[in-house]
Parts: structure tokens; sequence; C-alpha cells
């Protein structure tokens, strides 16, 4: 089977490494894979992170040699701090996926750590030689680890805008001390759909694009929206599967449930992918913060980012226009780009849409929505590490919270996966406050005695943090992003 891809808007179809290069389709659609290649679940069972992930990439991109993905897939894992990549770590009957140990303690690094490989390759596939520039929209995470991904690397440069008040202390020092002869960070007076509305548009914006290619200048995108980012995270979800029916809490084929702390949707359709290919998925759970846009939507059929934009504990997940939702709708209606047409254009110009009623019924059987507010998500994280003396990241306590009661309120007894996302250590305030209630001290102290009292020990790119010098400063307002970047570019 030679996968191709297309917009979730348009007809045409084009190859992977075209559609890594482009990262969004010119009248805005998102890229797709045209099929789902099946992948033979006895075939991973004693494969290592780097196999399995050579397993399915190698189907998602065929343009690519096997030395070449091989070569690239064993330089991106070879930085993580642990062998396994993303272990799970199981207590009582819950399993969780540990996904945040790469280089800036975020999910975003498994994906992040490859990307730009992909890129220098697709790129030498294209023939294009121009220089290629990386537009990024973060709420804390992807920022930074596309900032580490992409400094640097020759050809390349990195221009990432974040919620200047929108992220933790820790994100934004770890982005704004960023090292690199290529990299630009900008805050943005805003929110995340602020800054991620600001980037689709100059994506969208033919004039601008014009000018920069007379210029030997593409653009690129390190978000979730680029199919290349979001390929390598289907691999965690066969990689957690296969390490449970390794240790015998599993038999092969045996159903579980996914819990995904959901903000950009990125992350859960990544698991929605590995179970069109053969995955036995029974649920996919969805877990909001209080900014709970999708839980709404799973219980009516009602997209709606008319409310308020909640500023929570669980910054990255501050989102009301989740992106990737697009692709899900794409599949789910059968691939009726006609409908998503006109659903976007509903979201873009009213705020909501609903979609037909058929079609929401389709989709609840896979999806379970639910949130955790902010009370509860600081109650997890103190019972928790009370009951099995764990520390969970306030974005991995919503899910742990939405699991819960999915566990609670269902008869479902299926092993049920949790993914977690970020490493406390990136949220110290609130993790401290949860646990060890009120503290005073300055951030650093507070991450010393938060090691000190869980026995934890503190990563080390926190700790190099401390000294860093901070080397972007600048705040913009969220109308000036293209000036921004036609300022750095031309
Ligand atoms: C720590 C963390 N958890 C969860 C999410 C939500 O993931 P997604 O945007 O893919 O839904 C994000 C941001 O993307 C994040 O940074
Ligand atoms: N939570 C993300 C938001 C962007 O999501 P992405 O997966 O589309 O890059 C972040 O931390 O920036």
């Amino acid at each position: 089977m030679n996968i191709s891809y297309k917009s979730t808007r348009s007809d045409k179809t084009i190859t992977a490494s075209q559609a890594i290069l482009k990262g969004i389709s010119d009248e805005g659609g998102l890229f797709v894979p045209t099929a789902f290649p099946q992948i033979d679940l006895e075939n991973l069972v004693h494969k290592s992170y780097k196999e399995i992930c050579y397993s399915i990439l190698s189907k998602y991109l065929p343009e690519f040699s096997e030395n070449h993905l091989k070569d690239i897939i064993g330089k991106a894992y070879d930085k993580f701090s642990v062998p396994k990549v993303a272990p799970v770590v199981s207590f009582g009957n819950r399993h969780i996926l540990e996904l945040f140990h790469g280089p800036t303690l975020a999910f975003k690094d498994v994906a992040l750590s490859i990307l730009p490989y992909l890129i220098q390759v697709s790129a030498k596939l294209q023939n294009v030689e121009d220089k290629i520039v990386i537009l990024t929209a973060t709420s804390g995470d992807t920022g930074k680890a596309a900032l580490e991904g992409f400094a640097n690397v020759e050809n390349t440069k990195i221009i990432v805008f974040y919620p200047s008040e929108g992220v933790s202390s820790i994100q934004k020092r770890q982005m704004t001390s960023q090292v690199g002869n290529n990299v630009y960070v900008l805050g943005i007076e805003g929110n995340f759909d602020d800054a991620q509305n600001g980037v689709k548009s100059i994506f969208s914006n033919k004039e601008f694009k014009e000018k920069l290619k007379s210029e030997k200048i593409i653009l690129s995108s390190a978000n979730s929206i680029n199919i290349g980012r979001l390929l390598p995270q289907v691999v965690y979800y066969f990689s957690s599967y296969m390490e449970l029916v390794q240790k015998g809490a599993i038999a092969l084929n045996d159903s579980v449930n996914f819990t995904v702390p959901t903000g950009n949707f990125g992350d859960i359709l990544a698991g929605y992918y590995a179970k069109k290919m053969g995955l036995p998925i029974h649920k996919l759970l969805c877990a909001s913060n209080s900014n709970n846009v999708l839980y709404d939507f799973f219980k009516t059929g009602t997209y709606n980012k008319n409310r308020e934009f909640i500023k929570t504990i669980s910054p990255s997940m501050d989102i009301l226009i989740s992106s990737n939702f697009e692709r899900m709708l794409y599949h789910a209606s059968n691939n009726d780009q006609e409908l998503i047409v006109n659903l976007m254009e509903e979201l873009n110009t009213k705020g909501s849409y609903t979609i037909p009623e058929e079609m929401k019924s389709g989709i609840s059987e896979l999806f379970y929505g639910s949130y955790s507010d902010e009370e509860s998500t600081k109650k997890v994280i103190g019972q928790v590490y009370e009951e099995y003396n764990y520390v969970l990241d306030p974005h991995t306590a919503v899910a742990y919270k939405v699991c819960e009661d999915y566990v609670k309120n269902t008869s479902d007894e299926r092993t049920n996966i949790i993914l977690s996302t970020a490493s406390p250590f990136k949220f110290p305030e609130a993790v401290y406050e949860s646990i060890f209630k009120n503290s005073d001290l300055e951030v650093y102290e507070l991450i010393d005695k938060l090691a000190q009292k869980t026995s934890l020990t503190i990563p080390e790119p926190i700790k190099k943090l401390k000294d860093s010098a901070i080397l972007h400063k600048k705040v913009i307002s969220s109308d000036e992003m293209k000036e921004a970047v036609g300022e750095i570019l031309l």
C-alpha cells in the first residue's frame, strides 16, 4: 500500500515529503494520509521503541529510504534520558505512559526530536534549496521542544510565538533563554488561540508567501498541524500496549482504553490513527481542563468556542480551537471535504458548528469526553502522591481524574493507559501547592524543596535553567505577528 496525503479541504494528493514541507495546505486544510496501513501486532511484541517507530513510520513515509529513516530515528531517540524512550509506570491498576523523558521534558519531544530530520530529508527529496522557516505557536511545550529540535539546524530558522502571560514560569524561562543562531522567540499579548490563528493566517497569506519565495524562503510548521509532527506520536500507543503485553498485564489483542490530556487534539488524534491501524483500542478518553469545549462537543455534537478563555494550572491545554479536530471530523465523515469546508467556515464566522446526528453517534462509539476543574486537578495530584508516592504534573492529573471518573461511572473493566505529557518540574508552583500546600519560596528554591520532599531527582534541563541568561524579551500584539515575521526574514 503506497500512502499519499491530501488536504481535509481539497482533492489534490501529494507525497509525504511535500506534505511535511508545506505544513498546512494552501486553502487552510490539514494534510491526512489517504489510507491507514495495517500493523501486524504479533510482530511488534518484542521490538524496541526505535524498531516499532521504524515499523510505523516506514509505512507512512514510503519515499524515505530504510537507511535514512533508521538513522533519523536513532539520532532522535538517543537524546532521551531513558532507553525505553516512553516507559509505562504501573501502580495500583493504573498504567502511566511517561512521555516526558526527552530534552525539554514534555511529550512534544517525541515528535520534535525527529521532525527537523524529516524536514531536512523532505527538502532533499523535493530538491528544495530555499531557507526553511518554521513558524510555531505554543501554549508552552511545543515552543521549547521545537526550539531545541531546530536550534542551529542548517538552512532553517525557527520563530516561536507564545502567550506572554499564558505559560508557566519554567516554560517561559525555557523558551526565553534558548540559544541558537537561527532562533526567534516572541511573546504575544493574547492567548494560544490568538497565536495559532496568527500563524495560520500567515500560512494562508498568498502574497506574503510569494514575497518570501522570491527571497528563497519557504514556511513550514512544527505544530501538530504538520502531519510530520503527528505521525511519530502514533508510535507510543503501540509501544505502551506492547510493554503491557510483555509485562503480562494484558494479552495480545486485548482491547484497552487510553486517556489523553487534550488541547489541540493532536495527541489523541495519533491514538485514533493507531486504532485505525489495528491497535485494539476500545475507548479514547478525551480529558479537558476547564476550557472544556471538547467535553461539550462530545455531549452535544456542537463545537462552540464562544466562551471565556480560562487560564488554568495546566496552561498547555488552555485552548479553545483544537486544530486537529478537523482531521478527526474529516475521517469520521468518510472523507467529506465539502462538509469540512462548511464546518470550518462556520467556526471562522460564527465561532461554532454542529455536526450531523449520525456522525455524532459514530464518534461517540470511540471517544468519551470529560474534564477536570482546577480544584479536582489539585486534589488528584495530592491524592496520587499520598497513595502511590507518584508525582503527577497538572496536565496528567487532568487525565488521571477523567480516567478515575470513567472507571467509576461505567462498567468497563478494561485496562486503562493514561498519557503523562509533562514533567512535574515544569509546573513546580501548582504541583507543590497541590501536595504540600502554599509556599512563598521563589521558583528555584521551590524546585529544590519539591525534589527533597518527594525524593525525585531534578531533571538536568531544569537545573541548567536557573543560571541561564534571558535572551528573548520582545512582546508584541497578536496583530503584529506577520510584520514581526517580515522584519526577521525580509
Ligand atoms: C503537557 C501537555 N499536555 C497535553 C497537551 C495537549 O495535547 P494536544 O494539544 O496534542 O491535545 C499539551 C499541548 O499540546 C501539553 O503540552
Ligand atoms: N500544547 C501545545 C499547543 C500546541 O499544540 P501542537 O501539538 O499543535 O503543537 C503547546 O505546548 O504548545
